[in-house]
């Protein structure tokens, strides 16, 4: 069979096209227009985002992780595929803690004994300038408001995220608001948009519109965001379960402003990719 090989994978069914570009160069330096045609669910393998693990730039690494989303974009963050390319890092290398290098910095990920996998996923950034916000506001109340959302929490976890709170996530149509917040003017880098309710002061509900992707079952980023916009406001304490529409993930926000995430990998299937979707005939 020939082509160019892949893993399918996910992290609480927010998918993944996995290719190595340390074995197979033709899949490094891939434009955004390519990758969106191997994304597409129709004529493409079919994904939330595109990894291509490649060779670490920094000696203290393992291996470096490139992150593209459905649209071809490449984005600085992603913490389910996270756990995924640390979890193949790991099979490699016959160790359980890794370090995965990405556009943003260094994640040390740790795989635990019930096959979960836990990432560092960095210091959250909560200044407006860092999120980024396009005016200089309290990005803890966020002067920002859409039909039954308002009053949002901006935090970056590499990547930017407005969250809200609801008294129920689940009857909200974030089908119809998320694109509209996604594509926002306070976001001048766009941003990911969470939706969430608060449980009790250990459990969050939450929902997501991904930037350049739309509404996934998991997102690992979003669920770091929301934890820590939770604990901003008193409505939870640092460490929370976030429970997503694909399963749980634990969050917690240490005292140094790292965010800590743990959840599961999985594998899906391997398959070849025809040369004809990476634009050579
Ligand atoms: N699903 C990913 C987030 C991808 C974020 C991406 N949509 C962006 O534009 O930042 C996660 O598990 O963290």
């Amino acid at each position: 069979m020939n082509g160019i090989p892949f893993v399918k994978m996910h992290g609480l069914g927010n998918d993944f096209v996995v290719f190595d570009g340390r074995r197979d160069p033709a899949v490094l330096d891939l434009d955004d227009a390519t990758a969106a045609r191997i994304a597409d669910r129709k004529t493409g393998v079919g994904c939330d985002q595109l990894i291509v693990i490649e060779p670490a730039r920094d000696d203290l690494a393992d291996a470096f992780m490139r992150i593209r989303n459905n649209d071809g974009g490449e984005v600085q963050a992603c913490g389910n595929a996270t756990r995924c390319v640390a979890n193949i890092v790991m099979g490699e290398l016959g160790r359980k803690d890794v370090i995965i290098e990405t556009v943003v910095g260094l994640l040390d990920a740790n795989g635990l004994a019930d096959g979960r996998v836990t990432v560092d996923m960095g210091q959250v950034k909560l200044d407006w300038r860092d999120i980024p916000l396009s005016d200089a506001v309290d990005t803890n109340h966020i002067p920002l408001s859409l039909g039954p959302l308002s009053d949002a929490v901006g935090v970056n976890v590499g990547n930017p995220h407005g969250v809200f709170f609801v008294d129920d996530a689940e009857s909200i149509d974030i089908e119809k608001f998320g694109p509209v917040l996604e594509h926002h003017e306070m976001f001048p880098e766009r941003a990911n948009i969470e939706v969430c309710s608060i449980i009790d002061e250990n459990k969050i509900r939450m929902r997501v519109w991904e930037r350049g992707v739309g509404v996934t079952r998991a997102c690992g980023t979003g669920a770091c965001a929301a934890g820590v916009a939770a604990a901003r406001r008193g409505l939870t304490g640092r460490k929370v379960e976030v429970i997503l529409d694909g399963g749980p993930l634990t969050i917690e926000w240490l005292p140094d402003d790292h965010v800590l995430m743990t959840g599961p990998v999985a594998t899906s299937f391997s398959g070849f990719l025809h040369a004809s979707l990476l634009g050579n005939h």
